[in-house]
């Protein structure tokens, strides 16, 4: 099934007197289990394109969609639902709450969720496990390393159980070795879970692990390559 879809996709920014062509007609696809690693020199689109990915932003024109649903028509608050229970966003820069412990920041997005607070921890400790970070469930991200704070918020991003997990460059921050840890995280996400996932990257690593590979050149989708 398509998890991701979008079709003939613009994205323009009014910048003073100029229009910035962000993202210029892509349509992209990718299915239950795919791993699609977006590259590009800075300035080509990948995070914008994200950002339509995840309804984190509206495209200008063409149709996203998200959990095979097409959301042209969606009010604000029928997108946020839905973005909410199909997709988990991880960030170069961890974006966890330093004050929370690891296991109350993968527990955040649910936080004001109508559910079970027990089954919630119960839930979150079994994803810090599942990242390998069961013993850290107690610790603040500044007692944690970079590699850790980002297995966090890769628990954390899987604590809706979403069908599609988008990353911002996900291993900017890391070292070498930390990154392909984390990036072998992702992958084996894919693969275990069937979780689709769309990383922007500039590290060739990245894309090394990737099933597809998608350049990116002044706002289109210039070049693809398979596994
Ligand atoms: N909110 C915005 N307002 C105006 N212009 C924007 C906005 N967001 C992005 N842009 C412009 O759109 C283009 C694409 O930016 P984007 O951040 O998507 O590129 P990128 O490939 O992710 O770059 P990087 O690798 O540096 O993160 C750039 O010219 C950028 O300046």
């Amino acid at each position: 099934m398509a998890t991701v879809q979008v079709e003939n996709a613009w994205k323009l920014f009014q910048v003073g007197d100029e229009v910035v062509r962000a993202v210029v007609d892509v349509s992209l696809t990718a299915s239950e289990g795919e791993f699609v690693a977006l590259m590009g020199p800075s300035g080509s689109g990948k995070s914008t394109l994200l950002h339509l990915l995840g309804g984190l932003d509206r495209p200008t024109k063409g149709e996203v969609h998200i959990a095979g649903r097409p959301t042209s028509g969606l009010t604000e608050s029928q997108f946020a639902a839905l973005r909410h229970s199909t997709i988990g966003f991880i960030f170069q820069s961890y974006n966890l709450i330093p004050f929370l412990s690891a296991v109350e920041n993968v527990e955040l997005p649910l936080m004001f969720e109508p559910v079970d607070r027990a089954s919630v921890r119960r839930r979150a400790l079994d994803l810090l496990d599942l990242v390998g970070l069961g013993h850290r469930a107690s610790h603040r991200p500044g007692r944690m390393s970079g590699g850790e704070q980002q297995r966090t918020a890769i628990a954390r991003a899987l604590i809706g159980s979403p069908s599609v997990v988008l990353a911002d460059e996900p291993t900017a921050n890391l070292d070498q070795r930390t990154g392909e840890s984390v990036v072998a995280l992702l992958q084996d996400l894919c693969a275990r879970l069937g979780v689709t996932v769309v990383a922007s990257t500039h590290d060739p690593m990245v894309a090394g692990h990737a099933t597809r590979v998608l350049r990116m050149s002044g706002g289109r989708i210039t070049e693809e390559n398979h596994e």
